[in-house]
């Protein structure tokens, strides 16, 4: 008798702190026609996700996760979603992706996701893990990696890290970084992630010890917090938005990210990329990547109240909820933005 198993599909781990620049390694891997043949899960952090949105090339073979972190409450929703795609696959309903790469969250332990891949029955026989690859944003790295012990762990348990944002970074900013990406993980396979292609996420990494111990609790006092809204910005109003969120929250923010519906041209998004301090200069996109034009945003930080984004983005899109403090506040403020329906 023949043994008719089904070869296993690789599968690529692709990890790192918020803002790291996993989504732009990504986005650009996935233009390599080698990579024609692979779907991806993307984890995000936030009950509404934009990540997926901002991957480019791979429309049908794309699922997002969101509303938590693989890590924690999605564990149950990760192993549903890769029977899906098994079963799709199986039946034809998707094209026969020969190779799956999943984008975890930034604020992901990586242990559960490898606990998961390697210990279910079912899918360890049709899934074999491939590689972990760590992307590093030596600007920030040595920070992070001190505060938050998920970021450290991604490196400890990286077959590959890759440095990202090596034209922001100063020769210091690398060789801090590098020192602390050796000492974690002295195995791991270091390069820039410039230069990562397909073989970075998918060779097969040698076999490695792994410590399965997760990190006892969650991410502390880190909490995502997400905002829909059908309301555009005037494009002043979204600088002035955007500076006040940045000026007010800084130290706490960790990471914003979205799509913005701008009143000037509400037919095109504006896409919102901020980790830290540092915003990307805003770029259009030619059309609404899934159809639905509303602005939506998510920011990342610690102790983040639950109604940030709602409240200042209301008040900039001239929706001030009359019984608001804000309200007061903005009528007396002679920068706020007139006309348009602003508080009216
Ligand atoms: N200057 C510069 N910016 C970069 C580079 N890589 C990423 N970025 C920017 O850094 C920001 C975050 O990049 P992403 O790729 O979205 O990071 P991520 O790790 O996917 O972020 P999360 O999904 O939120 O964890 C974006 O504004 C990117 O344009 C780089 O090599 N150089």
């Amino acid at each position: 008798m023949t043994d008719r198993r089904p070869e296993p599909i690789p599968l690529a781990v692709l990890t790192g702190f918020l803002g790291a620049g996993k989504t732009t390694l990504l986005n650009r891997l996935l233009r390599d026609p080698a990579l024609a043949d692979a779907a991806v899960v993307i984890n995000e952090a936030g009950e509404i996700g934009v990540d997926h949105l901002l991957v480019e090339h791979v429309a049908d073979g794309v699922v997002a996760l969101a509303g938590g972190c693989l890590c924690c409450s999605l564990r149950g929703d990760l192993i549903n979603t890769l029977e899906d795609l098994l079963r799709a696959r199986d039946n034809g309903r998707i094209p026969p992706f020969r190779r799956l790469a999943i984008e975890t969250s930034g604020l992901a332990d990586p242990v559960p996701i490898l606990q998961t891949l390697t210990l279910h029955p079912y899918l360890a026989m049709r899934y074999r893990l491939a590689a972990v690859l760590a992307v590093v944003d030596p600007t920030t790295a040595p920070e992070t990696m001190a505060a938050h012990p998920e970021a450290a762990r991604q490196v400890a348990m990286a077959d590959r890290v890759a440095l990202s944002k090596l034209d922001l970074a100063s020769p210091e900013d690398v060789e801090r970084t590098t020192g602390l990406i050796r000492r974690l993980n002295p195995a791991a396979e270091l390069l820039e992630a410039q230069d990562a292609d397909a073989s970075s996420l998918f060779a097969e990494a040698s076999p490695r010890a792994l410590d399965l111990t997760p990190l006892a609790e969650g991410h502390g006092a880190i909490r995502a917090v997400s905002l829909a809204s059908e309301a555009p910005l005037t494009r002043a109003s979204y600088d002035m938005f955007v500076d006040l969120l940045r000026s007010a929250h800084a130290p706490k923010l960790l990471r914003l990210k979205g799509l913005v519906k701008i009143a000037e041209d509400p037919r095109r998004p504006l896409v919102v990329q901020g980790v830290r301090h540092v915003f990307a200069e805003p770029r259009f996109l030619d059309s609404w990547p899934d159809g639905d034009a509303r602005t939506r945003l998510v920011a990342i930080g610690e102790g983040l109240p639950a109604d940030l984004l709602a409240t200042l983005y209301a008040a900039f899109a001239g929706r001030v909820a009359p019984d608001r403090p804000d309200r007061a506040a903005l009528l007396d403020n002679p920068l706020a933005p007139r006309g348009g329906g602003l508080l009216s």
